[in-house]
């Protein structure tokens, strides 16, 4: 085996101009085409054709802190790759095209550990999902743009190379909490995970468990109060992250406000460009605005001890099944309040969907209807008709020992948006839960 190598190559030393991004143009919904190449400024081209989905997700956890098997176990992801230092462990745990890489100390240090490789150490003192990884074609001349424009690199260029070829990656902080990204070009590598990672044993198994997961659908960060924007802001201009409208309601300057029964909160919703490197992958940007205390938002902020990632959007073709295997195999989710299921009109929506309420009820599944005529895009499932267009969603509990991050399994019939109804009810079964534990 070659040694694991890591160099810095040249930097690119081209520099490019910025301009505001898209001020005044009338915006995509969710689903929509985003503006097509022809029509964006120049510098958003750039970055826009080289973001794609999640390559991955890392997660850090504290000195002795034992997640992995969880999520091996319960949520039925496969590990397939290792690497191992005398400091640190990291794993790469994959279920379809959805990938954590989960990172772990093996001795207790306070100082920065420079051994996680494709990341940087968070230094958490609790469970954390602290960076997101994007493919790109060009990590050079990314990462010097992207300095350029005032952004903290802390692993600049790096080439890391094994048998199965090299990859080039950088690291970039995020504007938001402890969040960093990874930009990597893995175009001329041919092994199953990353340089530096020996194969786990044994093909995974994935038929014939009633799990199905198929990739990251979205990521939800928690922004501090007054945040959100300055978020939407960095990623648009850096990233050529295209906003879209979570609904028709929603005002541009404003952003997506759910208020009154007892829910506060902003939402902003962004993509990145369907490029060449494959679908996009969609941010939610939440911020509180709830006066009531505590409530998700806040409380994540509190015991996190800053903004971050709050939760990700897991996609099935078939959650009934996956959320009954998930339950058997000791995933706990949130039951949405009794009412949600009575409410006027909702099992009739629930029929007219095709699904069987009792067995949503049951479970605890959320669904919500595109209202005809809303939020039509290309990414429509040809299974059903525009007028059935709904999605299904349930969260699961904290992952980690504090109230903090969690995740989503989201089921789309070709809507493409989030569920007002469902955030509500989200917010509530929450609520339900925080108010048992105090
Ligand atoms: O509905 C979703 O899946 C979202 O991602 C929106 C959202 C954001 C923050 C919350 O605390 C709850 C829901
Ligand atoms: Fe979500």
């Amino acid at each position: 085996m070659t040694p694991l190598r890591g160099t810095q190559p040249q930097r690119d030393t081209h520099k490019c101009t910025w301009a505001p991004c898209m001020a005044g143009e009338r915006l995509p919904m969710a689903g929509e085409p985003p503006l097509t190449p022809a029509i964006l400024p120049q510098h958003a081209q750039a970055m826009a054709a080289s973001l794609s989905r999640p390559c991955f997700i890392s997660l850090h956890v504290p000195y002795r802190q034992r997640w992995a098997q969880d999520l091996a176990a319960s949520f039925r992801f496969h590990p397939v790759a290792v690497r191992e230092t005398p400091r640190v462990r990291q794993l790469a745990l994959r279920r379809g095209a959805a990938v954590f890489l989960l990172n772990q100390r093996l001795a207790p240090s306070r100082a920065p550990s420079h051994d996680f490789l494709y990341d940087v150490d968070p230094q958490p003192a609790l469970g954390t999902a602290s960076n997101v990884c994007f493919e790109v074609e060009d990590v050079p001349g990314l990462c010097e743009r992207l300095r350029g424009r005032g952004c903290s690199v802390p692993v600049p260029p790096t080439e890391v190379s094994d048998d199965g070829g090299s990859v080039t990656y950088g690291v970039v902080r995020s504007v938001v909490g402890n969040i960093s990204h990874t930009l990597l070009d893995r175009s001329r590598y041919r092994g199953p995970f990353l340089p530096g990672f020996q194969p786990m044993q044994g093909a995974p198994h994935e038929a014939g468990d009633g799990v199905e997961i198929t990739n990251f659908d979205h990521i939800t960060y928690v922004c501090p109060r007054g945040g959100a924007r300055a978020a939407l802001d960095w990623y648009q201009r850096c990233f050529g992250f295209q906003r879209f409208l979570l609904s028709p309601q929603e005002r541009l300057a404003e952003g997506y406000v759910l208020g009154g029964q007892g829910v506060g909160m902003l939402l902003l919703a962004l993509q990145s460009a369907q490029g060449s490197s494959g679908p996009s992958c969609k941010l939610v940007l939440a911020e509180s605005l709830s006066e009531d205390s505590p409530n998700q938002v806040d409380t994540f902020l509190a015991q996190h001890g800053g903004a971050g990632i709050q939760h990700v959007g897991l996609c099935t073709p078939d959650i009934v099944s996956t959320t009954r295997a998930l339950q058997q195999a000791g995933v706990r989710f949130f039951m949405p309040p009794a009412t949600y299921y009575s409410q006027l009109g909702k099992e009739e929506e629930i029929r007219e969907a095709g699904q069987d309420s009792r067995t949503l009820a049951e479970l605890g599944i959320l669904l919500d209807t595109t209202v005809p005529g809303e939020n039509k895009g290309p990414c429509t499932d040809s299974r059903e008709s525009p007028s059935q267009n709904y999605l299904m969603q349930i969260f699961t509990h904290p992952i980690f020992s504090e109230e903090t991050f969690f995740l989503e399994l989201i089921d789309r019939r070709g809507a493409p948006g989030f569920g007002e109804g469902n955030i509500r009810a989200l917010w509530k079964a929450v609520q339900v839960y925080m108010d048992q534990r105090q």
